[in-house]
């Protein structure tokens, strides 16, 4: 089967500092594949790379086996490859339903498709529905808890119709209570959107993954199954000793 992501030997460098080492990654469709490791180990980075808003020093990123080494975010996204941020990227003035209109209408422009009003607005309150912001479609951004604003980023990433999502953690700063939304909202979207997840919260890594890569200091660590990762002692080390 062809990989719906794949990376040969990218590397990054930033001068003489090394910031990723020929890291290999493939993803099947429909696989939810985790990215974990310490701070600094190169997630970000690697997301970063597979996105196109940096370019690898060297190494090529395939998507859906074509070579998209080097292409900008916008063409990745017309290929169905959508990510959120570690930071919220929200237009706070607006509405919950004008910044999920913002995408939906982006995303029909970017297609050069032409979308009747009733059929955006279908589509408008079916993302919102699937992040369980529906009822709050008319709140400012602004007036919303954190853990909501994360549920919109989702939804903006969604208005794209992605194939490909890359979820950079989408769970970072939230209460126990939010994360486990988060959580839900996660496991519930449909096989058919192949999820990249970094996240440094272990219970949603484990209830969420199919697989699981470590990368430790810009290196692969290891590559597994839940299970693998979860009885590898290289693994535990760098997470100096905490059994996971
Ligand atoms: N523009 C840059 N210039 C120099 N060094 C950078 C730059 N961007 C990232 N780095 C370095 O590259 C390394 C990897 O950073 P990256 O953000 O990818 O790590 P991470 O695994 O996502 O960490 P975290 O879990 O803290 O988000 C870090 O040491 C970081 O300081």
């Amino acid at each position: 089967m062809t990989a719906a992501v794949r990376t040969s030997r990218v590397s990054k460098s930033y001068g003489a500092f090394v910031a990723l080492k020929d890291v290999d990654l493939s993803v099947e469709p429909g696989e939810r594949r985790a990215i974990i490791g310490p701070n600094g180990a190169g997630k970000s980075t690697l997301f970063s790379i597979i996105a196109g808003q940096k370019p690898p020093t060297s190494g090529s990123i395939f998507i859906d086996g074509a070579d998209m080494t080097g292409a900008r975010p916008d063409q990745l996204w017309a290929r169905g490859l959508s990510r959120t941020f570690q930071r919220n990227q929200l237009f706070q003035n607006l509405t919950v339903w004008e910044n999920v209109e913002l995408a939906c209408a982006a995303h029909h422009r970017g297609l050069f498709k032409s979308v009747s009003r009733d059929a955006l607005d279908d589509e408008i309150g079916g993302v919102l529905e699937r992040v369980n912001l529906l009822g709050s479609h008319d709140v400012r951004v602004a007036n919303m808890a954190y853990g909501e604003q994360r549920q919109l980023e989702l939804a903006l990433a969604l208005a794209g119709r992605p194939r490909i999502l890359l979820l950079d953690e989408p769970t970072a700063g939230m209460s126990p209570a939010e994360t486990q939304a988060m959580l839900r909202m996660m496991i519930a979207l449909p096989r058919e959107i192949t999820i990249l997840i970094v996240e440094h919260d272990m219970d949603v890594v484990f209830s969420l993954a199919d697989r699981v890569m470590v990368l430790n200091l810009g290196e692969v660590l290891a590559d597994g199954t839940v299970r693998e990762i979860q009885g590898n002692r290289n693994v535990s080390e760098v997470y100096m000793g905490k059994a996971l």
